[in-house]
């Protein structure tokens, strides 16, 4: 079943525990965290990441956007994120990073800008959980998806095949009504979702239209998901 993670970053931050629990019934709460270095914006950080792990049953899920991720990764696995990940264009040392996260008892999760491709890193997929492909440039919530980011997401679900894995394939940004079944077709089963859901009256049941439109989408192209 398609997995469906609303950001955070789309929510009231005035209300954050009362947002985290509109969602209860989503796969994973989606937080973003930005330094104002690796992207032109600043939200929060790892006292924020705690106060929404306690404030929530819905495992975290976060997304780094930062410099550094090789020194502060560990700390949000300390914060209570069930899912941890960073970008590969900040990141040091991915392998090690990945392997630091798993044994912390977290999930391994590295993302992809619009421009860094997915060729280079075949080989560091068996040492990730999930690999998520950025469909806007990152930094804020609200942009419009790009489309020529579909093939990149073919192209990974193929080496994921190829390679027998259970990775799962993340998108985020513009993941709406209008674009999560292209991105199930291309083989996406983990979407982020920020204005789709918080921008609505009901977030809850944004989130199940979302996962119904998705799972429709991946049963037709004929794929299945490892989840
Ligand atoms: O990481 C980011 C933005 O950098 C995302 O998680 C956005 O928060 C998604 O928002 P929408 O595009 O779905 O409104």
């Amino acid at each position: 079943m398609a997995q469906i993670n609303p950001s955070i970053l789309s929510a009231d931050f005035a209300r954050l525990a009362e947002e985290a629990r509109a969602v209860e019934g989503a796969d994973w709460l989606h937080v973003d965290v930005m330094d104002n270095h690796f992207v032109p914006n600043l939200t929060l950080g790892v006292p924020v990441v705690e106060a929404l792990a306690r404030a929530t049953e819905t495992p975290i899920d976060c997304h780094l956007m930062i410099e550094e991720p090789d020194r502060w990764a560990p700390r949000y696995v300390e914060a209570g994120a069930g899912s941890v990940t960073f970008h590969v264009e900040a990141a040091a040392a991915p392998v090690r990073l990945a392997r630091e996260i798993r044994a912390k008892g977290a999930r391994a999760s590295m993302a992809l800008k619009p421009a860094t491709p997915i060729e280079p890193y075949e080989d560091l997929l068996p040492e990730l959980d999930m690999l998520l492909i950025m469909t806007v440039e990152p930094g804020f919530g609200g942009q419009a998806f790009l489309d020529i980011m579909l093939p990149k997401i073919r192209r990974t679900r193929e080496l994921i095949s190829k390679h027998g894995l259970e990775l799962w394939l993340q998108v985020d940004g513009g993941v709406s009504a209008e674009t999560i079944e292209r991105c199930a077709d291309a083989g996406a089963d983990v979407f982020v979702a920020g204005s789709a859901v918080y921008g609505t009256d009901d977030p809850a049941a944004a989130v199940r239209m979302l996962r119904h439109q998705a799972d429709e989408a991946t049963a037709s192209a004929g794929w299945a998901c490892a989840h």
